[in-house]
Formats: C-alpha cells, structure tokens, sequence
C-alpha cells in the first residue's frame, strides 16, 4: 500500500523503477528468523530471489546466511559481508572455475547435484590440497504442486542426483579423499502454497537420511530447500506464515540431536517487498480490446511472460478511482508476450498515470535484461523518499 507521500515523490523519479519498501523487508526478515530461531532451524537465502545490495544488507543484518548459485553470487555474498561458514554453493552446473574459487574462499559446502560433479570437486580440492564439505542434493520424486515450469523434484527434472544412483553416490564418497559429506538437500520447487507438499518433502527427507546413517554416513545437516510462496492476489497482506511453514518440518522431520535443518527461501523472504513502478506512455483503444503501454516491459519483470505470472496492477494515479475500464497492459518490446496481464480491470487511465505492478521483490530485478537494448533498471527505497 503506498501513501500519498509515496506517490508523490514516486512522480519525481524517472521511471520505470523498483521501488523496495525496506521496512516491509525487516518486518518479513524478522519474522521468519524468530520463527525459524523457535526450532533451532536455519535460513540461508537464496540470493537468486533478489541480490540488490539494499536488500543483501538488510538480509546480512539480520542473521541469515547466503544460498549462492553461480561464482558471482558467491562473491557478492562474501563481498557485502555474509561470513563465509554462511556461505553454501549450489546449481546443477558449476564450472571448475567457481569451484576452484569457492574452494579457494573456503565456504561452507558445495550442495552437489551429479555423481560427476562428486568427482570433480573431489580432483579439484586434492590438488589444493583441501577438503570440500558436500551435501548431496538428491531429487526426492515429490510433485510440488507449483507451476511446471519452477518444479524442481520430479524424477524429470534435471536438478539433484536421483534415488537410483544412491548406492553409486555413497561410493563415491567413500572413495573420494576429498570431500567430506556433511549431509542432504532437497528443492522440490518455487511459489509452494499447499504446505501439504512438504509433509511428503519430510518422509522423503527422512528415508534417505536414515539411509545414509544405515550406509555408514553421519548426516549433520538436513537440508530442505525453499519454495515457500506468497499471495500474489494481496501484496498487502504482505508477511508469509512462516510460524506454519516452519511447523510443518518440526512436526515431520526426524531430527537427531547432532542434526542442523537449514532452509533456503527467497521469495517469501523478499516478494512482497518490491514493486515495478511504471508509466503510462499511451492508451490505445480497440474495437475488440484497450490497450495501456507501459514504459517497463517484460525486459523489467520477466514473469509474467515466461511463466503467464500473476502480478496485481493498480493505477496509483487514481487509487480512488473506480475500475471501469478493462486493459490489456503491456510493454514496449517486440514481443507478443510482452504482456503484464489480460483484461485488467483498472480506472479509465491516461498517458502519464503511475502504474504499480505488485509482489515484484523477487525474481524481478534480478532477471531484467538488456534486450531491445534496454537500459539497466533504476531501484530505489522508502529510505530515500
Ligand atoms: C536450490 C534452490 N534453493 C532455494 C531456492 C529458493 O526458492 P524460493 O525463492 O522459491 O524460496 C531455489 C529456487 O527455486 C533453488 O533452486
Ligand atoms: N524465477 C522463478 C523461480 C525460480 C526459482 C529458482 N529455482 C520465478 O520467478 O518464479
């Protein structure tokens, strides 16, 4: 919900923008660390959500380590100041130059996805002369319920090593001088509402870590992934319930006394805390539709256009207004798909109106692109209004 001081300065600034309500994000930070704090449990986050630096401080501040998935992001997190035991690197494809540098920068773990990349870690830590702490990512056949597209645990999907290949992973590690394996980890996939899906996530967790420890293996760490999602349709009942997701693991999960549950979430951490805004360029109406073309575009938020993504749009020029009119609002690219949303109810709107496009904080900023020779998007914060 933006203030009228909000919207006003919102209308000195160029546009389009991403505009990050920092106290939201404190808010939602804290919130899910004392709920994670109350089981002992902890959150790395999954810097592929949002790695601006405004949002990485606050996120460094309070506690939480980083979930990196390329060389870059483990850079940025050791360079904004995440402790480097607070560091995990995961990804189906790490090439031997990030792993050559994360061995070098001693972080915490690798989260390995293949019995090959087990076997390159392995040669590239014994010619440094170190040990790589692993975890084996394994993909546990359990549908999440999400969109198929960000579906990450089914036997299809070309994250983590699959059941089958379990007894040639455990050899693998018993062979290899060089790793030592610290314990598990599982994604089963994104934007996760029904929170019965992890109660599956759980028994998996549960049977192949008992099938370590039978198989000779100390399992320290159950590592369960992110996923959580956020309610696309109210951005304004912004904070997730992390007090239930979080029940769900403690209820479930077997836990040792020597065992550590870590988590990995980035969009329930950092979604709700973003939005787009944009203008208005021009209003075209059609015999068939009416057209807003906006001065974003899917080149500025990505998801609509690849995964058909809700975002709720609000003409914060006329909040008062009544929504008369439907619009197809769409970008300037040379895209069909370059489209925020069909027939959107809005407030008969005009060429220069403020458009929010909401629950924009995650996997927005970070997955603009230059195409159509864009420029980089602007951000800014509350802080600064
Ligand atoms: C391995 C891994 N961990 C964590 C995440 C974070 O997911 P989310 O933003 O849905 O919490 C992802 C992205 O889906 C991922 O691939
Ligand atoms: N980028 C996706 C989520 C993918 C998560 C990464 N494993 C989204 O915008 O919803």
């Amino acid at each position: 919900m933006f203030s009228d001081k909000d919207i006003a300065h919102f209308s000195k600034l160029e546009t389009p923008f991403y505009y990050y309500d920092l106290n939201l994000l404190e808010q939602t930070l804290n919130a899910c660390y004392a709920a994670a704090k109350s089981h002992q449990f902890h959150v790395h986050y999954a810097m592929k959500a949002n790695f601006n630096d405004m949002v990485l401080n606050k996120i460094k501040a309070v506690g939480f380590g980083a979930d990196c998935v390329s060389g870059g992001e483990v850079d940025k997190a050791l360079a904004v100041g995440f402790a480097k035991e607070q560091v995990v690197f995961a990804g189906v494809g790490k090439s031997d130059k990030e792993i050559i540098d994360a061995l070098e920068n001693d972080i915490f773990c690798f989260n390995v996805e293949s019995l090959q990349e087990l076997e390159v870690i392995n040669e590239l830590a014994a010619a440094r002369q170190k040990i790589a702490k692993v975890a084996i990512r394994i993909n546990p056949n359990v549908d999440a319920h999400t969109h198929a597209n960000i579906t990450t645990g089914l036997d299809e999907n070309k994250f983590g090593i699959n059941s089958w290949d379990m007894p040639a992973c455990a050899a693998l590690l018993k062979s290899s001088a060089n790793l030592e394996f610290i314990g598990i980890h599982f994604h089963i996939g994104s934007q996760i509402t029904n929170l019965d899906v992890y109660k599956n996530l759980c028994n998996r967790v549960n049977e192949f870590a008992a099938w370590f420890e039978d198989h000779g293996f100390t399992v320290k760490v159950l590592n369960v992934g992110g996923g959580l999602g956020i309610d696309y349709h109210n951005p304004n009942q912004q904070i997730p319930d992390f007090t239930a997701y979080f029940k769900i693991f403690a209820d479930f999960l077997e836990v040792k006394p020597y065992q550590e549950v870590h988590f990995e979430l980035g969009r329930a951490l950092v979604g709700q805390c973003a939005s787009l805004i944009t203008k208005v360029l021009y209003v075209k109406n059609g015999k068939k539709k009416n057209f807003i073309v906006l001065d974003a575009g899917m080149t500025e938020l990505m998801r609509p256009a690849l995964y058909q993504a809700y975002h709720l749009i609000e003409n914060i020029s006329r909040l008062a207004a009544q929504a008369s009119t439907k619009y197809d609002v769409v970008g300037p690219i040379c895209e069909s798909t370059d489209c925020f949303g069909k027939e959107v109810p809005l407030p008969e709107s005009f060429r220069n109106d403020l458009i929010a496009i909401r629950s924009a904080g995650a996997y927005g900023e970070v997955m603009a692109s230059h195409y159509n020779l864009r420029e980089q998007v602007r951000s800014y914060s509350g802080e600064e209004a």
